[in-house]
């Protein structure tokens, strides 16, 4: 196994001042910072003393950026240049950094011509190695005339000065569709710094693309595993340092946000084999989930066939069955009214906490009282509590004795947890990392109240859906801000939708444009689609099978059902309806008060 290497986040990745940017870098594990030009103009602190809170912190300062418009310019910039060079390196020497990060010219003034590049180059390294420093030479996806990496290596192999070698940049490579295979080409020595970001594939241009829409290793589309490994096939041992420039990111908390981004690392180097941590345990099913809501959902639950089996021997907490499928309802939330806790089957539960914990996703302290089972509780980026379990949990709660009636639900089929915008990309690696689920692509659609993003992950029977509005939202959106779901799973969508609406189910009524529509796209049978439209089901079907399935109002606060059929082996959750359901949501609140089945 090569040696672990060692790990650094760029100043500009995170939000507030440069005291608060150290001190989340510091507290997340990082073991160094690439300190951006514009943190330390604007900090109070002398370079000597941010030289000290780093040591403090146990920062090194691996890199000091950026050095604009250097290379390839007429000799009167040039001479100017260079003394601009000597006052940085002065604050390098104060700082105790020892290299310079110099981005190829994007200024107009910039020759075409790598000879003078070279030569300019190999003067700036010769002052940088009187001092003991040295200069790394990146290539900007949108540089004026050097724009690739291998171009910038060519530059540099022709200056031959000791003092100057490159410095890699995941995004500037791999958003220009750039072989990094050739990275292997470049002796390691050479490789002075190495700069990581993932992205999402977007057809614009790499400047605002680089500029607005990075993100941690992992969270994006490239592949930064195969990337970094040819970096470190050819030698390189520098740290691998984030680099991500990202909207969010910088206006988020910079203490989780830097937690998130080693969390990124970390499974990078997992994935890489230069790091073991705890392999994640297999995760059988969903154990049960728990809602969190004003009283109600008991008796909504009720409707769609479920038994209160039992109560919980010391919280405030009842526990509903039908088939397989649990549901723990917690009726003193109403504030939150959402879903609180995803329960997992796990084979390993205390390796599924290890691993938790070793990739820094948040293991809450569990009280205990004598005779609860032993879960381990995970903190998602959003607050939800994810159990990992084990087949005694069940003896939490005392038996009441009742049996579920039944209509036709087996099982959870998935758990759909809106997510606030901010946690949207954090949230897909937290559950890819921590537990082993795999990401599916992002989708966009059009809803009533904006876009909406939506992606999920899962591993087998177990399935959650991440949805997030794409912009934040103003006054006018309703004011039940982003309501989350439990889907059950049923083998007979129109039977099961008939024994709950007979027993008083809230059943959401879907409009009659929605089967015209229906009819118009696909090629549906009429005694097929007279069925959907009697039992308001929605309808959908992809290259494996078809979906049916149907949803309840609000059954408290921000709470609500879904039950679902799968035919053949249908993949999806129905995603192009659920704009259908919203708006149905919407019309639903308007036209009758707040749903109250009695308990
Ligand atoms: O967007 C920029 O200007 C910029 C600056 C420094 C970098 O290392 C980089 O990758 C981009
Ligand atoms: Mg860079």
């Amino acid at each position: 196994m090569l040696p672990e290497p060692r790990t650094a986040i760029a100043t500009v990745c995170l939000s507030g001042t440069l005291e608060d940017k150290l001190a989340a870098a510091a507290a997340a594990g990082f073991d160094g910072v690439e300190l951006f030009e514009n943190d330390l103009v604007v900090s109070p602190s002398s370079p000597a003393e941010i030289r000290r809170r780093c040591a403090d912190l146990g920062l090194s300062i691996d890199l000091y950026q950026p050095f604009r418009d250097f290379e390839a310019v007429p000799p009167r910039l040039h001479a100017a240049n260079l003394r601009r060079a000597a006052r940085k390196f002065d604050v390098m020497a104060e700082l105790g950094a020892d290299t310079m990060l110099v981005c190829s010219s994007v200024a107009p003034e910039a020759i075409d011509d790598d000879e003078l590049a070279a030569e300019q180059l190999h003067a700036l390294a010769e002052l940088a190695a009187t001092r003991g420093m040295r200069v790394a030479y990146e290539a900007l996806a949108w540089g004026r005339h050097v724009s690739g990496y291998e171009h910038a290596w060519r530059i540099v192999r022709r200056a031959a000065h000791p003092a100057l070698g490159i410095c890699l940049d995941s995004f500037h490579i791999l958003s220009k569709g750039h072989d990094p295979a050739s990275i292997r080409a470049i002796p390691g020595e050479k490789i002075f710094f190495l700069q990581l970001a993932d992205a999402p594939k977007l057809p614009m241009d790499v400047l605002p693309w680089s500029r607005h829409h990075r993100l941690f290793p992992g969270q994006g589309d490239f592949d930064l595993t195969a990337f970094t490994g040819h970096v470190l096939d050819a030698g390189y041992r520098g740290p691998l340092s984030l680099e991500v420039f990202n909207d969010v990111f910088r206006q988020a908390d910079p203490r989780p946000a830097a937690v998130d981004a080693l969390r990124s690392l970390l499974a990078l180097k997992e994935s890489l084999g230069v790091l073991e941590l705890p392999a994640a345990p297999s995760l059988t099913g969903h154990a049960f989930a728990e809602v969190v809501t004003d009283p109600g959902a008991g008796g909504v639950l009720a409707a769609l066939g479920f038994a209160r089996t039992g109560v919980h021997r010391t919280k405030p907490v009842e526990l509903w069955e039908q088939g397989d499928a649990r549901v723990v309802v917690n009726e003193g939330g109403a504030a939150h009214g959402a879903v609180g806790a995803v329960a997992l089957a796990s084979s390993d539960p205390v390796r599924s906490a290890a691993r938790a914990e070793a990739l820094r996703a948040p293991v809450l302290p569990r009280v205990r009282g004598p005779r609860e089972a032993d879960l381990a509780s995970i903190a998602a980026p959003d607050g939800t509590q994810v159990f990992l379990c084990g087949d005694d949990w069940r003896d939490d709660f005392v038996p009441t004795g009742e049996t579920a009636r039944g209509a036709g639900v087996f099982g959870i089929d998935h758990v759909a947890l809106t997510q606030p915008f901010d946690h949207f990309e954090e949230a897909a690696l937290f559950y890819r990392s921590v537990f082993g689920l795999a990401p599916s692509p992002v989708t966009e659609f059009a809803a009533p109240f904006g876009l909406v993003r939506s992606r999920s992950v899962g591993a087998g029977e177990v399935r959650l859906t991440l949805e997030a509005a794409v912009v934040r939202r103003g006054e006018w959106a309703p004011a039940v801000p982003e309501p989350q779901h439990v889907a059950f799973a049923c083998t007979d969508a129109p039977s099961a939708a008939a024994a709950m609406r007979a027993a008083g189910a809230p059943l959401l009524d879907i409009p009659g444009n929605y089967y015209d529509d229906l009819a118009a796209r696909l090629d549906l049978p009429p005694a097929r689609l007279a069925m959907l439209r009697e039992h308001s089901l929605l309808y959908d079907r992809d290259a494996h099978g078809e979906f049916l399935h149907f949803y309840t109002a609000l059954a408290g606060a921000r709470v609500f059902f879904e039950v679902v059929q799968r035919i053949g082996g249908y993949r999806g959750f129905g995603v192009a309806n659920a704009p259908v359901r919203m708006a149905a949501h919407r019309a639903r609140r308007h036209a009758a008060p707040p749903v109250k089945t009695p308990a």
